[in-house]
């Protein structure tokens, strides 16, 4: 996946706002709302990993099994319409997800990609915000503010099962929490680009914050940061 997402370039350097922290802590929501705020431009970089998990699914194929992780990896690009699916928010697409993010190849296929996005924003705008995993560890560690968003794994499944029902997804409470937490022990341990805040992150525990005293606290830190104030 190696293809640039827009023709249009970004004349100055642009900021980097690195998001990354455990499922369902709350990243893509800060993540969009920080983008509004300073007109960036917003990757949410799991969607990737989930992709290359259902198109390994999708052609019979075991998302632990490299080879046809590296493939279907190396095949995305990012006009592919499977980027737009609803079937991406599911649980079985999340461990999908988790499973061909173990593959170093997978990894490597997607970082051309996400770096490019970062150093030239689509739309020309004046920066981007990426959230994952590893954004401010591996994929930008030169971004000028790094936030490590994280919450209880209780407190995480209920947002997810909460999020789910309303997407009309049928979950199982249970299972879903479950599922978070074989999620979280995979993307932990994992040898390449493992789940960790990076030593500068601002490391944000959401437990008993809602968004608004989420976004806040982020503003107030990217502004520490970069001296930016949001647009409204
Ligand atoms: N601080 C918060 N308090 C309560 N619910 C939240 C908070 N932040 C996000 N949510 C909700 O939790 C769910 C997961 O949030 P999301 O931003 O998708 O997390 P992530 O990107 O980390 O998986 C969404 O339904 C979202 O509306
Ligand atoms: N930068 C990233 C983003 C996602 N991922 C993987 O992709 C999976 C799905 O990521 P996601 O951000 O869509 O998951 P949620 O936090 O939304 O549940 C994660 O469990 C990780 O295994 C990753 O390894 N690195």
């Amino acid at each position: 996946m190696t293809q640039p997402l827009s023709n249009q370039e970004t004349p100055a350097k642009a900021v980097v706002v690195a998001i990354d922290g455990p499922a369902a802590s709350g990243k893509g929501t800060l993540s969009q709302r920080i983008a509004d705020a300073f007109g960036f431009a917003h990757l949410d970089t799991g969607v990737l990993y989930r992709a290359v998990g259902v198109s390994v699914l999708r052609a019979g194929g075991d998302p632990a099994d490299n080879a046809a992780a590296a493939r279907a990896a190396y095949e995305l690009h990012p006009e592919h319409p499977i980027l737009q699916e609803v079937a991406l928010r599911t649980d079985e697409a999340a461990q999908a997800a988790s499973k061909v993010a173990a593959v170093p190849e997978v990894r490597a296929a997607l970082l051309d990609f996400q770096r490019r996005f970062a150093s030239h924003p689509p739309g020309g705008a004046p920066g981007a915000v990426l959230d994952g995993r590893d954004i401010g560890t591996v994929v930008c560690p030169d971004a000028q503010a790094k936030l490590f968003v994280t919450a209880s794994v209780e407190v995480r499944a209920e947002r997810r099962l909460r999020e789910l029902q309303r997407r009309g997804i049928p979950a199982i409470p249970s299972d879903v929490l479950e599922d978070m937490k074989a999620r979280d022990a995979r993307d932990s341990q994992r040898a390449v680009a493992p789940l960790r805040p990076a030593v500068d992150a601002f490391v944000l525990d959401t437990s008993a914050l809602d968004a608004d005293q989420v976004f806040s606290m982020a503003v107030a830190h990217i502004g520490s940061k970069t001296g930016l104030k949001p647009a409204a």
